[in-house]
């Protein structure tokens, strides 16, 4: 799987996806590995994390170096760790549970504080991270540069805890921050920003829902066609862009389904 800017990876199925993204992952964890010592891998929540079910199973169980992992989340919903609307639980339960990432690798946000301090918590924790060089930082975007994002799609386009038409996207110095009016249960989050998703080192959306309206597909179908001819994307800071066409990172690779992104 090349890792060049603006790859797209449409399987038929939803198992072929699952392969090929454990492929892609594994592969850059053996990179980075090599040349950092270190592998930093944002997850989010939703169908990803079932996505990412054959990276826990062999051969990458066994060949990936889980000792060098560093994971965090793009997004928590502001429930306990045991809730099942929780992105930590989802994701332990799923992948890390399975896997001998030291825990002390697994960067969860604090979910037991008010929801603007789990929010600059999350973001005093990753400036420590990055001081200390355990996050790559990228000096052209000043904000941290994680070696892999690997995100989701709501249906109506939101991406992370970034909702259509909200201020949040506006957002230019923060890079974590605090969402107290989620459209979508619970309405307490925290989220990274725009500046830190788009100066992620690799980046890849997984998006394997084939019941997504009709209007998001045709956005995602332009979207992958730009990417498809190496740009990086349109759309501008306007009023009604909405949070996936502004995610523009250097590298982007989009796995889907034959059924979710085209035509
Ligand atoms: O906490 C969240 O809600 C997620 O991080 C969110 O951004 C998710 O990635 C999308 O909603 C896609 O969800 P699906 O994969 O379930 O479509």
């Amino acid at each position: 799987m090349s890792t060049a800017k603006g790859v797209v990876d449409v399987q038929d199925t939803e198992e072929e996806v699952a392969e090929a993204v454990a492929k892609y992952v594994a592969n850059l964890s053996s990179k980075f590995v090599q040349e950092r010592g270190i592998f930093t891998v944002v997850v989010a929540g939703g169908t990803l994390i079932h996505t990412l079910r054959k990276l826990v199973e062999e051969p990458y169980s066994k060949s990936v170096d889980w000792w060098k992992w560093e994971v965090f989340w793009v997004d928590e919903r502001m429930v306990p760790p045991t809730d099942k609307d929780s992105n930590y639980k989802l994701a332990y339960d799923g992948f890390l549970s399975k896997v001998p990432i030291p825990p002390t690798n697994i960067h969860a946000v604090n979910v037991t504080l008010p929801v603007a301090a789990a929010a600059e918590a999350y973001q005093t924790l990753i400036k420590t991270l990055v001081d200390n060089r355990t996050i790559d930082f990228s000096s052209s975007s000043g904000a941290p540069r994680f070696d892999l994002m690997l995100l989701g799609m709501g249906p109506d386009g939101h991406v992370a805890s970034l909702f259509p038409g909200h201020p949040l996207l506006k957002e230019k110095q923060r890079w974590v921050a605090a969402v107290e009016d989620s459209p979508f249960p619970p309405k307490d989050r925290v989220t990274f920003t725009l500046p830190v998703i788009n100066s992620a080192g690799n980046f890849a959306f997984v998006i394997t829902a084939s019941d997504l309206p009709e209007w998001v597909q045709a956005m995602l179908a332009e979207k992958v066609g730009k990417a498809v001819n190496g740009g990086g994307g349109g759309g501008g800071e306007g009023e009604g862009c909405l949070p996936v066409e502004m995610v523009k990172p250097m590298d982007e690779v989009v796995f889907g389904q034959v059924n979710c992104c085209q035509d």
